[in-house]
């Protein structure tokens, strides 16, 4: 198993599925920290933004300063990881009159974008790269209903609609991969991270 011991990965924890990632990374090795302050992102390698509820997420955001220094954070060029709301507050468009949050990432989104019957599920998603299925957990789940630019890599999706992508030190992807006991896809957004350490 690769060594991620030098990772130190923060999760924002303003509201959401904070836990899971927390646990997920440190069973791999990754050191975990609960980001509640800007002033903590400094000492960080790169960053979760979690599932939860986008519109919540994105108020408390802007109520203690993180828009300005999470875009900060990307543009040093650390990886930011979003997962489902995290999704939804990388994009730089989200369908409906909602205005964007972090404005970083390429991609349109649509939230809630799977239906009433089919708001929560779990499905064998094909991932480029990954040799066998992982057991992707959508619980109310967006999707990317448009590419922005021909910068954004798609890696997974789901009717022909992407639901995991990456655009230079930005990941993305639908689903929860913190409720899966399967850790390839956080695994994925470490080896982004311990290669820029590495590379530095
Ligand atoms: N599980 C999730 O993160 C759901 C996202 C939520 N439906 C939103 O639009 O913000």
């Amino acid at each position: 198993m690769t060594d991620y011991s030098g990772c130190r990965i923060g999760v924002l924890a303003l509201q959401g599925a904070v836990s899971e990632h927390m646990a997920q990374l440190a069973a791999l090795g990754a050191t975990a920290v609960a980001v509640k302050h800007v002033a903590q992102l400094e000492q960080l390698d790169g960053l979760i933004l979690p599932g939860g509820e986008s519109t919540t997420i994105g108020k408390l955001m802007r109520h203690y300063g993180f828009i300005e220094a999470i875009r900060q954070f990307a543009a040093e060029g650390k990886p930011l990881f979003g997962t489902c709301a995290g999704m939804i507050l990388l994009a730089k468009a989200i369908e409906g009159d909602e205005p964007a949050h972090l404005g970083l990432m390429d991609i349109q989104v649509r939230r809630n974008a799977f239906g009433r019957q089919k708001q929560s599920f779990q499905t064998a998603l094909y991932i480029n790269g990954l040799s066998t299925p992982f057991p992707a957990v959508f619980i109310r789940a967006p999707y990317i209903s448009k590419l922005l630019s021909d910068n954004v890599q798609i890696l997974a999706e789901i009717n022909g609609s992407p639901v995991l992508a990456r655009q230079d030190n930005l990941l993305v992807c639908a689903f929860h991969p913190e409720l899966s006991t399967d850790p390839r896809i956080t695994a994925l957004f470490l080896d982004g991270v311990r290669n820029r350490l590495e590379a530095q």
